[in-house]
């Protein structure tokens, strides 16, 4: 079955390779925010906010007691101290959600509750363990001994938030805090962007349904789990088709329907120079545009990506850490741009290595890793095991990519590389 190849001026092998940050740039400057559409707000956790939210009232709107005591005015203390006790009236009790009936004037205090109004007149609350409480049936009095200062325990309007702050970005990942400001703020409707739907489309004949019994010479299909879950995590709808054999006309037509149903597409295998990799002839002779084939990077350098109506197919590499992390450089990214996000690329640190890297490569490495921090509070990596294109235990384990730069040389233990976080640590 095998043909021979002109290796010298096949262009299958002859690629043009560009660096990451190209193959990057060029996807991400074609990706544009998807449509908009309007959910509730207890849905919108994870979402990107497709409106600017700002503040229509200030925090808090009316002056908040910050303790159980009494609301007071200061002037009424000024003359107090330990042989000159001050008696105050107290006239009322104002609970949490309830209001004083009037002002307080000259000589009272109010009973008042953490988070209570602060009546009129009051200029400071005193914690209840600080006073005594003496008086008789129907006439409640508090002896103080002490001064208090003008604004004690209370919350001014606006002291935390004023009328017309930023509250949520358009753009910015509705998390927890942003789910609290919203609902402070009576949005009980989030406008957000649409949650990019993706298909998923393994290609091989050595595939297995993840039900069916091993064979001679045949796997699972394990990618195209993987890159659901990852696509779940950029905040897209997988959609996993059923995976095809490397027969380019089958695979072609699979793809070309989900080009049309789907906002991406994105395949797993086939994708190098193998005699059954359909996917450089799949690109090379479509409608849609070849935005590159090759990039400086390993694992993943025969990742693939092309753009039709606008719209992006990633074809990653077959082998599982290639696929993985040609998902993390180019899909992620990708997939957050269209929900509006605006700090959409992978997000580094830098951390010293702990051990010598060995492995010389004209291309950039990335390589899963371990980060943590030494005695001093610095960030260190260790490479997380295996590092090979084919090896999946170690995305299991790995919680970062070490980047590492092409190198002719041993890189010795110490030395600082850029770190690409991949998800909340265990
Ligand atoms: N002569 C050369 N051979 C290879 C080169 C090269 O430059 N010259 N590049 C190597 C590199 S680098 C990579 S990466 C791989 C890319 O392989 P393909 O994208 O063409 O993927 P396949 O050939 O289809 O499969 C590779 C490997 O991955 C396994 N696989 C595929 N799909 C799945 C799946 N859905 N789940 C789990 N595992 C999957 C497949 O069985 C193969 O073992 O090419 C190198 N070769
Ligand atoms: O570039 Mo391949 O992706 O080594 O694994
Ligand atoms: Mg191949």
């Amino acid at each position: 079955m095998t043909k021979p190849n002109n290796y010298a001026t096949d262009p299958k092998f002859n690629r043009t390779i560009i660096s990451v940050q190209e193959a990057q740039s060029r996807v991400m400057s074609r990706m544009k925010a998807g449509g908009v559409e309007f959910i509730p707000l207890e849905e919108a956790y994870g979402r990107h906010a497709a409106a600017t939210v700002r503040s229509d009232v200030p925090v808090p709107h009316f002056c908040r007691s910050m303790m159980d005591g009494y609301a007071v005015r200061a002037a009424d203390l000024a003359s107090a101290g330990l042989e000159k006790p001050v008696r105050l009236r107290v006239t009322e009790e104002v609970a949490c959600g309830t209001v004083a009936s009037r002002s307080l004037r000259p000589g009272e205090a109010v009973r008042i509750m953490t988070g209570a109004q602060v009546p009129e007149g009051a200029d400071a609350v005193i914690k209840l363990e600080e006073t005594t409480e003496c008086g008789s049936a129907g006439k409640r009095e508090l002896e103080l001994r002490q001064p208090v200062t003008e604004g004690d325990n209370l919350l001014p309007v606006g002291v935390e938030i004023e009328q017309g702050e930023l509250m949520v970005g358009s753009g910015r990942r509705i998390g927890a805090g942003e789910m609290a400001l919203l609902a402070m703020f009576g949005c009980a409707t989030v406008q957000v962007h649409r949650r990019p739907r993706v298909a998923i489309l393994s290609t091989g004949h050595e595939l297995l349904d993840v039900s069916a019994p091993l064979e001679p010479g045949k796997i699972r299909n394990s990618n195209s789990f993987m890159l659901a879950a990852q696509v779940r995590e950029a905040g897209g709808i997988p959609h996993l088709l059923p995976h095809v054999p490397d027969e380019l006309e089958r695979a072609k037509s699979v793809i070309m329907e989900a080009m049309k149903e789907f906002d991406a597409v994105v395949t797993t295998g086939g994708v190098s120079v193998g005699d059954y990799d359909v996917m450089y002839d799949l690109t090379n002779n479509w409608s849609g545009e070849l935005l590159f084939n090759k990039v400086a990077m390993r694992p993943g350098s025969p990742t693939t990506v092309g753009l039709l109506h606008g719209k992006p197919l990633f074809a990653l590499s077959g082998n599982p850490s290639a696929c993985y992390v040609g998902f993390e450089m180019f899909v992620r990214p990708a997939l957050l741009r269209m929900q509006g996000a605006h700090e959409p690329n992978p997000h580094r640190m830098t951390a010293a290595l702990m051990e010598p890297f060995a492995k010389q490569d004209r291309f950039e490495r990335f390589v899963r890793g371990n980060y943590a921090t030494d005695e001093n509070g610095n960030l260190t990596v260790r490479l997380a095991g295996i590092d090979m294109s084919n090896a999946t235990i170690t995305i299991r384990d790995a919680d970062c990519l070490i980047c590492i730069p092409p190198t002719n040389g041993v890189m010795p233990a110490g030395t600082r590389v850029d770190i690409i976080p991949l998800r909340l640590r265990r």
